[in-house]
């Protein structure tokens, strides 16, 4: 891609190089470093670019984890604008500046040149904070070279990618060595496998002994929540669900309270204004109780599926193609442990067969336990509505708010919340 900074021309890509443009070789370009050269063209890294654009006093907020970057980054995203700041915030969803959405999701973490220009244009809105999610992909990738972190937020640690990073231990390394540095950090110290530098570093947890500690909390509409800091008592409450949710909006309080002089009773009022992701426990519809989640690893599963302990849970969920395939069989595990009525269905096949993607989930479900395969998406969630009563929730899980289904090299239009709006149409008809 190509970035233009005060008229000078940086590029990361050979095949985009013109006259007096400058190559930024990185990981995963340096392999064409010397065509750069050869032509003539300067070639300096991302770490140098800072040369050029001038950070001013931005802070950079990164979020890394397996699961909860996208709840805790827009939590934060949240807070910082109620409490009048301009912020920018990049991740998942696509990017963002002051409540606008600037673009749509390409990567969960772009390329360095692609950090770059997202920098550039926040400073060019007079932010004072840009908030971004960290992927493992970009960690490794080193695509977050050149940035200086005011803060690095830790979520948690299980699985994910690993059709990328091959071991569980390589995939944990690759977390851990973003938190290995005297930065200021902020770790989820109820997490097994974290390993950080505690130079700077700043706890938080539901059950061991933290800096900012959640003491006690109870559900009823939405979440009420007690922690101490500093030995000093907060509450905050929020129309979220779900205990992982605690962890998100503690690690989002503290992260604001951590970069700012704002008090925390006052970053604790304006969270009330957070109402969640969409496609992250996002309820469709309430008799039958419908919730649409994004999650799609063994963990996230674990802990939408154990959040409705009192309803027949039917799960309609699939895996992404081309992506892990050994969480599989985990997942059908995970949803066979919670789930009154099963259905397994597709997700992205993208290059896969969609049947052998449901063969490996259904590998992991237990032989006493029924469960139900309808390859169609469309039409597996048809059927679990038409099998709800009152005492169902269906939870449709994997996609989230995502708006497509890719299927080979097609991005087809498709979206879990409209799927259920207009079977419950069609059924109430
Ligand atoms: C698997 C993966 O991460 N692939 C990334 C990787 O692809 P690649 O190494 O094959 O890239 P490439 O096409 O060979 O190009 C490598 C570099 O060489 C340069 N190049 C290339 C050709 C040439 O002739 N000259 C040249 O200079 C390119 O401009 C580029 O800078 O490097 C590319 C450029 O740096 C990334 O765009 C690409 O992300 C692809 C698109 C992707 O889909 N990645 C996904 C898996 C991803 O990153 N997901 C994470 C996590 C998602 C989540 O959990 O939320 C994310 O952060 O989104
Ligand atoms: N703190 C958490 N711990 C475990 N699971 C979580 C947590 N927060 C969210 N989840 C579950 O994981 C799913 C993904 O959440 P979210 O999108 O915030 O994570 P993410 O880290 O951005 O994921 P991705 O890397 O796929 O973008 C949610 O839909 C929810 O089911
Ligand atoms: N429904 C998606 C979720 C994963 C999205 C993102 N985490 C990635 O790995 O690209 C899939 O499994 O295809
Ligand atoms: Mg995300």
């Amino acid at each position: 891609m190509k970035l233009n900074i005060n008229g000078k021309i940086f590029t990361d890509n050979t095949n985009e190089l013109e006259k007096d443009s400058i190559f930024v070789v990185s990981k995963q370009n340096e392999k064409f470093k010397d065509v750069a050269i050869n032509n003539g063209h300067e070639v300096i890294n991302a770490n140098d670019l800072k040369k050029y654009l001038d950070m001013g006093s931005i802070k950079i907020v990164g979020i890394t984890g397996t699961n909860g970057k996208t709840t805790t980054a827009a939590a934060i995203y949240s807070i910082l604008l109620d409490l009048g700041y301009k912020v920018a915030l990049q991740g998942t969803r696509g990017f963002f500046i002051n409540g606008d959405q600037e673009e749509e999701y390409s990567l969960t973490t772009p390329v360095q040149l692609g950090n770059f220009a997202h920098i550039q244009k926040a400073l060019e809105n007079n932010c004072q904070f840009f908030v971004m999610e960290v992927s493992s992909h970009a960690i490794e990738q080193k695509r977050i070279e050149g940035l200086d972190f005011a803060i690095k937020i830790h979520t948690n640690i299980t699985r994910d990618h690993l059709d990328y990073h091959k071991t569980i231990e390589e995939y944990i390394n690759v977390k851990n060595s973003f938190l290995n540095d005297d930065s200021l950090k902020l770790i989820n110290i109820d997490d097994k496998v974290v390993k950080y530098n505690s130079k700077n570093a700043f706890t938080y947890s539901l059950d061991k002994p933290s800096n900012f500690k959640v003491d006690a909390y109870s559900f009823n509409q939405g979440m009420h929540v007690m922690f101490s800091y500093a030995k000093n008592n907060y509450a905050f409450s929020s129309l979220m669900m779900g205990i992982f949710n605690i962890y998100n909006l503690m690690a989002s309080v503290a992260t604001v309270s951590l970069i700012t002089n704002n008090k925390l009773e006052d970053i604790c009022k304006v969270l009330e204004n957070f109402g969640g992701v969409s496609g992250r426990m996002e309820i469709i519809n309430l008799d039958p109780l419908i919730v649409v989640d994004f999650a799609h690893t063994p963990d996230g599963m674990d802990e939408v599926l154990k959040s409705f302990p009192q309803k027949d849970i039917i799960c309609v969920f699939g895996a992404g193609g081309n992506r892990d395939s050994l969480k599989r069989p985990l997942m059908g595990k995970v949803v066979a442990k919670y789930s009154k009525h099963i259905i397994v269905t597709s997700d992205n096949p993208r290059f896969e067969d969609p049947d052998l993607i449901i063969n490996d989930i259904i590998s992991g479900i237990p032989s006493n336990i029924s469960y139900e395969i309808e390859v169609n998406r469309k039409e597996a969630i048809r059927k679990a509505i038409k099998l709800a009563n009152k005492n169902s929730v269906i939870l449709v899980l994997g996609k989230g708010d995502e708006s497509t289904q890719i299927i080979y090299d097609q991005k087809l239009p498709f979206s879990d919340k409209s799927e259920i709006l207009k079977a419950l149409k069609e059924i109430e008809a």
